[in-house]
């Protein structure tokens, strides 16, 4: 029996695919836990309506004791009214052969409105991701229009990269992803990201001295990372869409659970990866919206903070946050910020 007091998720794209793929499972309690209602408010274009509109039936079809309500929205301001959790999600997709980035002009222009509407009416507590891309920099417009909103409510999508990092590490070293600790993804979600194993561990053990072992010695090993690991995390979501067809679903959508379950609930397994406005940590930019090592501490993200990045490491970071300060100019030359 749900003791608590429903809490009102606003969805954006809900008539698309990610969010076909996100409602079913909030509304079964994988996001806020088995004793959260939650209300759903799903925002949608005019050609996205329909299409939500079937995804509220079959909601109701599903007969979720956790849901309290679900409502459609063509309205951005009605949609985030008394929200606590906004979900950014409505955005076009890139095809094949683009880079997130080049999406900036197409989707900028959503996520200022979207940040205003937010400002005008969420709740006191909302906390936002964006999941939209280019999905940094549409965080960072979101929250320029949101001025009465904390920064840190402002938040960007890397879970997905930090989980397709563990998904190739599990392999590498033959060990369950449950076991991987100590994980990061720096930077933007583009191919320019950095997925960083230098703290990894795996049950326990190093997983550079792990991966050393198996694979005949340190040298092998970073060559392995830089030639296979760091590339193929970090062009992953191209892969998908050059195998599939499209850009990832539902594994996209299991990363936005992750990422509002743990915002919410804690990180007590350690630190995990998000893309949050900086302070200033490891040199990145106040202000920009990068990705860190972050726990999650009393409902907040907090950076990771004192562990040694060598180099190598640093060099990779810049490139990423030098590839976040040209999508802001370029945002900001648009007049979007
Ligand atoms: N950050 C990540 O890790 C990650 C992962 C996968 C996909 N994505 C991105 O998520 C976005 C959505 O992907 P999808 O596969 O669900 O696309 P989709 O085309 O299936 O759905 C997008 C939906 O958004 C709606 N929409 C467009 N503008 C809107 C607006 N202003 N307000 C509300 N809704 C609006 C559309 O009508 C459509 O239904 C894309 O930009 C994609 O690149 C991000
Ligand atoms: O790669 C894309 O365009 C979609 C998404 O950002 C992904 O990482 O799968």
């Amino acid at each position: 029996m749900a003791a608590n007091r429903p809490v009102t998720i606003t969805i954006t794209g809900a008539g698309g695919q990610i969010g076909y793929a996100l409602l079913f499972r909030i509304a079964s309690g994988a996001m806020l836990g088995p004793e959260t209602p939650v209300r759903l408010n799903l925002l949608e274009i005019a050609q996205g309506l329909r299409s939500a509109e079937g995804a509220a039936l079959e909601l109701q079809d599903s007969a979720f004791p956790l849901l309290a309500h679900v409502e459609i929205y063509d309205d951005a301001t009605a949609a985030f009214d008394g929200a606590n959790h906004a979900l950014l999600v409505g955005a076009r997709p890139r095809g094949p052969g683009m880079e997130r980035g080049d999406l900036l002009t197409a989707n900028g222009g959503i996520f200022g409105p979207q940040g205003t509407a937010i400002n005008a009416g969420a709740a006191d507590d909302i906390r936002v991701v964006a999941v939209g891309n280019p999905a940094n920099t549409n965080a960072l417009i979101a929250a320029a229009h949101a001025p009465d909103v904390p920064r840190d409510r402002f938040t960007a999508l890397t879970r997905l990269d930090h989980n397709r990092a563990l998904g190739q590490l599990a392999v590498a070293v033959d060990a369950s992803v449950g076991d991987i600790r100590g994980l990061t993804i720096w930077g933007n979600h583009s191919a320019t990201q950095f997925p960083d194993i230098a703290y990894a561990t795996a049950a326990g053990e190093p997983v550079p001295e792990r991966l050393a072992a198996r694979l005949g010695g340190a040298d092998a090993a970073t060559r392995w990372l830089t030639d296979e690991f760091i590339p193929r995390v970090a062009k992953r979501g191209a892969e998908i869409i050059e195998v599939k067809g499209s850009s990832s679903v539902a594994s996209a959508a299991s990363a936005t659970i992750d990422h509002v379950r743990d915002w919410v609930g804690g990180t007590p397994d350690g630190w995990t990866s998000a893309a949050i406005v900086s302070d200033g940590s490891y040199g990145v930019p106040e202000g920009l919206v990068s990705s860190f090592p972050v726990e999650s501490v009393d409902g907040s993200w907090r950076v990771v903070q004192g562990l040694d990045v060598d180099d190598f490491a640093r060099g990779r970071i810049a490139a990423s946050v030098a590839e976040l300060e040209d999508e802001r100019e370029a945002v900001r030359s648009l007049g979007l910020l």
